[in-house]
């Protein structure tokens, strides 16, 4: 039996912000900006984000306004806005809060920029793992679950694919949850149905207290009716509800969405294009076995064509490897380099206009142009 005075740790009362993913890291990254300033600044979580302003948890329900520095940040570069999951420091001003800086962020899902001059977008920040959906009864589609599994691997989050709407596979659930563990290296696959409870208690156990997650797949693969499931409530509309309101006026709702063992879920807005991103770590992560095999080539720049002692091209003349697997890394691969070289071009050219604004070279030049 305890007594009231022993203070062991099990016995302090948690952090108020504990149960929206509070811990060492954040605690350390608001410590960072927060300590030593002029004004008193308060951490929160970014619930969504709308223009100019955040929906916020601290941990009651808020709304902050960006600070000039903030807004002016984002302006130029879209990419540091504040998005969901983001954690940020707030500061009280009037009757409004600001939000001072967002912190250091840790598994920052990207949407690529893909025009020319276009920055890439953070869809959700601080995320720790991705629940990839892929439904049993639509092939499923080993192409996308890649680019999927690519784009979450670079987030630095681990995916978790799950093959939802299992029981509609009927006799081909073993072959379907075969195939998508073909593609899903590193990855857990949990085959489950949100309609008649299959997987779910075996997925539940991965959602561990204070993790935050995020949902991927393509519209009607299932996402909110797990969600749902698992949190034994209707945290979000499914399919059949939001059809019931079509035409109507919606609001699209973000939200830190709580399950029951305490992790979180990040409702984000869907990921219609998927485009790989530029830095090329999430797509060599999610062929880690084909580049094993490409270790093992006798040319260190084998580009696994025709040259002899390609371990690659054996591996596909053995079976071991499917052809398709093969030249979807190849795609990939050249979408990824794509991507970084059209994500170069822009930093260059804003590079070059920065040395225009800041050097009389620069100036002089101006003024030549103009002709003054
Ligand atoms: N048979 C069966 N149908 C399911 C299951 N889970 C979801 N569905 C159905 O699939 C449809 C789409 O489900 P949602 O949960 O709305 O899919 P979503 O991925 O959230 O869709 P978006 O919000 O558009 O991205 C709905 O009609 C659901 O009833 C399941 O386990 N079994
Ligand atoms: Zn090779």
């Amino acid at each position: 039996m305890s007594h009231p005075s022993t203070n062991t740790s099990e016995e302090l009362p948690a952090h108020p912000l504990a149960g929206l993913g509070w811990n060492a890291r954040v605690e350390a990254a608001f410590d960072a900006v927060a300590l030593g300033g002029p004004d008193v600044l308060l951490p929160a979580r970014v619930s969504e984000a709308r223009r100019g302003a955040v929906g916020v948890r601290m941990p009651n329900h808020e709304t902050a306004t960006l600070s000039p520095t903030v807004r002016r940040a984002a302006e130029a570069d879209p990419f540091t806005a504040p998005t969901s999951g983001d954690w940020v420091a707030v500061r009280r001003s009037g009757d409004t809060w600001l939000v001072e800086a967002v912190l250091e962020r840790s598994g920052t899902l990207v949407r690529q920029g893909v025009a020319k001059d276009s920055h890439d977008q953070a869809l959700a920040a601080n995320v720790d793992a991705v629940l990839i959906c892929e439904a049993a009864d639509q092939g499923p589609n080993v192409g996308r679950l890649e680019r999927f599994l690519s784009l979450a691997w670079t987030s630095g989050a681990a995916p978790v694919v799950a093959v939802t709407k299992a029981e509609l596979a009927g006799d081909r659930l073993p072959e379907v949850v075969e195939l998508v563990a073909s593609v899903t290296t590193g990855a857990e696959v949990h085959a489950v149905s949100a309609h008649t409870g299959l997987g779910l208690e075996a997925l539940a156990a991965q959602l561990r207290p204070g993790a935050t997650w995020v949902l991927l797949g393509t519209s009607g693969a299932g996402k909110s009716s797990l969600l749902n499931a698992l949190a034994g409530r209707t945290a979000m509309e499914t399919g059949e509800i939001r059809d019931d309101r079509r035409g109507r006026h919606t609001t699209t709702h973000r939200q830190l969405i709580p399950m029951p063992g305490g992790a979180l879920f990040l409702d984000i807005p869907g990921v219609r294009r998927i485009d790989v991103p530029g830095d090329g770590t999430g797509v060599d992560r999610t062929f880690s076995d084909v580049n094993e095999l490409a270790d093992r080539c006798r040319f260190r720049d084998c580009s696994h064509g025709t040259e002899p002692g390609c371990a690659v091209r054996a591996a596909v003349d053995e079976g071991e490897l499917d052809s398709g697997r093969l030249e979807r890394w190849f795609r990939l691969r050249r979408e990824a380099e794509w991507n970084r070289s059209r994500s170069d071009a822009r930093v260059r050219a804003e590079r070059r206009k920065e040395w225009k604004r800041n050097t009389r070279e620069g100036r002089e030049a101006g003024r030549l142009k103009r002709g003054h």
